[in-house]
């Protein structure tokens, strides 16, 4: 109580000094006045009250102008946190709404977006990378965005693709181990979304394209180099509905810029820094605009899977083909 009412009295002081402080402040208009007028009349011209008015009047909306012109960030995931959960609800766009409602089962119960580092291990991402970087050896791209299909066998290579399945090199280079871990993560992933956006997890579908990505900051040189563009997966990939990134390298660590950034409605920015093992999962429409910022330095690896509701468009987990030879005849 004592504490209190010193700090009540600390307040009237103050007060007390602020009021005297005007008063000299006041004073001092006064002397200044007076100091004026023993030099005379300041020249002054005609209009001088409204062009002083207009010049404070631009100078505020600039800076109002160049504040918000480029909007606010938000961090949604920081590389350094471990995150169990954090989710953060859309309202769903009108046509991703629409089209759901033919999938029953699959209509989630909130848009928006989720991430975990409490999904997949660093050591079960460490897996996924040395397949992506196995595979990735077969090939690559010079151009900063390399792309690894397990699926279809899809390679980035100079500026086209190959078939991995194809080559005579990839034989030995998978083993049946590294196709039973990646549909072991990609189970857990669709459990994840199924639990996270209140639909049933049969009815999600792996679908195409569904990938390894290796980013740098090479210039690009064809057009699947340009991995920064802000998209909406619904409209890239036709197919999705849902979609998820595993993390498989460190923000900060093994590359610089690379953060992944939601574009939304309030002028806002969300950004979510890649952390090894790292989920992020998201409702594919409009609701989640996207880009991937471009890499400074050192070398970006992530897992996108993907899923759709629409069974017409699912593919089975990517298997390890017994043969170059029979991928040939398929
Ligand atoms: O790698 C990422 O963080 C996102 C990639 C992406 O947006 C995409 O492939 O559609
Ligand atoms: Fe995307």
């Amino acid at each position: 109580m004592e504490y209190r009412g010193k700090q009540i009295k600390r307040k009237d002081a103050n007060n007390e000094k602020s009021k005297s402080s005007k008063i000299t402040s006041e004073e001092k208009e006064g002397e200044s006045k007076e100091k004026e007028s023993k030099y005379g009349h300041m020249p002054t011209f005609p209009y001088q009250r409204v062009f002083t008015r207009a010049i404070l009047i631009l100078g505020v909306l600039t800076v109002v102008y160049f504040g918000t012109k480029d909007g606010r960030e938000v961090a949604l995931a920081k590389q350094k946190e471990v995150l169990h959960h954090r989710a953060q609800d859309i309202t769903c766009s009108d046509d991703y709404k629409a089209e759901l409602e033919s999938f029953p089962g699959c209509v989630p119960r909130r848009c928006g977006r989720a991430m975990s580092d409490k999904l997949v291990s660093g050591s079960e991402a460490d897996v996924l990378l040395s397949i992506a970087k196995r595979g990735m050896a077969l090939g690559g791209s010079q151009g900063g965005a390399t792309i690894l299909d397990l699926h279809s066998g899809a390679l980035s290579q100079g500026k086209n693709f190959v078939n991995i399945y194809r080559l005579n090199d990839a034989k030995d280079v998978f083993k049946k181990t590294d196709f039973t871990f990646y549909k072991v993560v990609k189970t857990k992933i669709q459990n994840a979304i199924a639990h996270h956006f209140g639909v049933q997890p049969q009815s999600l579908y792996l679908t195409h394209p569904t990938f390894f990505s290796r980013l740098t900051a090479a210039p690009a040189l064809t057009v699947h180099d340009e991995y920064w563009h802000p998209h909406i997966d619904k409209e890239t990939y036709e197919s999705f509905h849902y979609t998820s990134l595993l993390y498989l390298s460190d923000y900060g660590r093994d590359f610089q810029g690379g953060r992944f950034v939601f574009i939304d409605g309030d002028n806002t920015n969300r950004t979510v820094e890649p952390r090894k093992g790292r989920v992020c999962m998201f409702t594919s429409g409009s609701e989640n605009l996207h880009y991937v910022e471009r890499v400074m330095s050192g070398t970006r690896y992530a897992l996108t899977v993907s899923f759709t509701c629409d069974q017409k468009y699912a593919i089975d987990d990517p298997t390890l083909p017994s043969s170059p030879q029979n991928e040939q005849k398929q």
